[in-house]
């Protein structure tokens, strides 16, 4: 059986992400990187074609990872693509994934492919580990915290605001609670009251910066609720200071096994690059996506609807001798 042949839609953080991990996986292999760009601006070691060229070279490939911005990008592509190609993303919009999964369920479906969406870390593994979380310990109370670090759906979203020629988003959560969570201590937690959002922002002349601080802090879905500051630096100093995509962060179900012995249920990511492990969680899915197209499991699913042993290279065999 020939190696998994994977497409890579998008080429930013993610899609170089992806291009440089996919050297430790045997059993897949690179056709190409397909851009918006003219290839010839696109600068790669693998093979550059336009996004256009996808639609004669569907016998060429059998997974696409969707690299694209979650903000604008994705909610155009997948759809379009889905309709020829199995493929993956990792869409980050929370509050819009359930539509996202609707429709590109009904394509998967209508098309006879696969489409793994929501892949990387949130969502993606931290979803995950909510889920067993909450599963095994039904008494109890569960907390996410990101960071610090670079958010790269949150640094995407303020670069397609206009007026903004670069930028970058730091997440840095609330330290003193999470300390207070593991004590036991009672506390007062939401998403957006245990985070601060940091920007940094590179304008393009001429832009009216106060519109441009508006615009991000009240941004739906993405800031909005959140305590964000918004600074205007110039280019020099943001190649010298912000090219580093470090974060991570930690998911802890604080769970109760009778009325009152605790359990604290803790999965934690310390990332060197937020996209290059993105890039890798994707890569699993999409070994995932091809064994359920390969086995006419067609539709949309989420990292809820893929059994582990999909995403490992070992063989069933291999893998229950692992248990032990
Ligand atoms: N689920 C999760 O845990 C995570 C999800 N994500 C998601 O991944 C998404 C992509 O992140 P990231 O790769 O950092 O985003 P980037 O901004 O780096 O890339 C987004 C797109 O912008 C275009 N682009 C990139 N560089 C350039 C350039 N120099 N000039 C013009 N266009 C460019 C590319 O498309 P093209 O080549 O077609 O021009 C690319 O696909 C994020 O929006 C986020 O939503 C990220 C991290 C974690
Ligand atoms: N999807 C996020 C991954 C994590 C990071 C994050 C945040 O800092 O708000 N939320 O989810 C990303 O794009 O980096």
């Amino acid at each position: 059986n020939h190696p998994i042949r994977i497409g890579i839609v998008g080429y930013g953080n993610l899609g170089k992400g992806v291009e440089t991990e996919l050297a430790f996986h045997p059993d897949m292999t690179l056709v190409g990187i397909f851009s918006r760009r003219d290839p010839q601006t696109v600068d790669s070691e693998s093979a550059v074609f336009h996004m256009d060229d996808l639609e004669n070279m569907t016998d060429q490939i059998d997974v696409l990872i969707l690299c694209g911005g979650s903000a604008t990008d994705i909610p155009e592509q997948a759809p379009i693509l889905q309709k020829q190609f199995t493929t993956v993303n990792a869409y980050d919009n929370h509050a819009e994934i359930p539509a996202h999964f609707d429709v590109i369920d009904e394509l998967a479906k209508a098309h006879q492919n696969v489409g793994v969406i929501a892949t990387g870390w949130d969502p993606g593994l931290f979803s995950l580990n909510r889920l067993v979380a909450e599963a095994v310990l039904p008494k109890g109370d569960t907390y996410t915290f990101w960071g610090s670090g670079v958010s790269q759906g949150h640094s995407d979203a303020i670069r397609r605001v206009n007026g903004v020629k670069l930028g970058v988003q730091y997440t840095i959560p609330n330290e003193s609670l999470i300390e207070a969570i593991k004590e036991g201590e009672e506390v007062a937690y939401t998403k957006t009251s245990s985070h601060k959002r940091v920007c940094y922002v590179v304008a393009e002349a001429g832009a009216d910066l106060t519109a441009i601080s508006e615009t991000i802090k009240t941004m739906k879905d993405y800031f909005d609720g959140y305590e964000t500051e918004v600074h205007f630096i110039d280019e020099a100093d943001y190649y010298r200071d912000h090219q580093g995509m470090p974060h991570g962060g930690r998911v802890i179900r604080r769970g109760y096994t009778d009325d009152q012995t605790m359990a604290v249920y803790e999965f934690a990511l310390d990332l060197g690059s937020n996209p290059q492990f993105t890039a890798a969680a994707s890569i699993a899915y999409a070994r995932a996506a091809y064994r359920l197209d390969q086995e006419g499991q067609y539709g949309a699913k989420s990292v809820f609807d893929i059994a582990p042993a999909y995403l490992s290279p070992k063989s069933g065999a291999e893998l229950r001798k692992e248990l032990l």
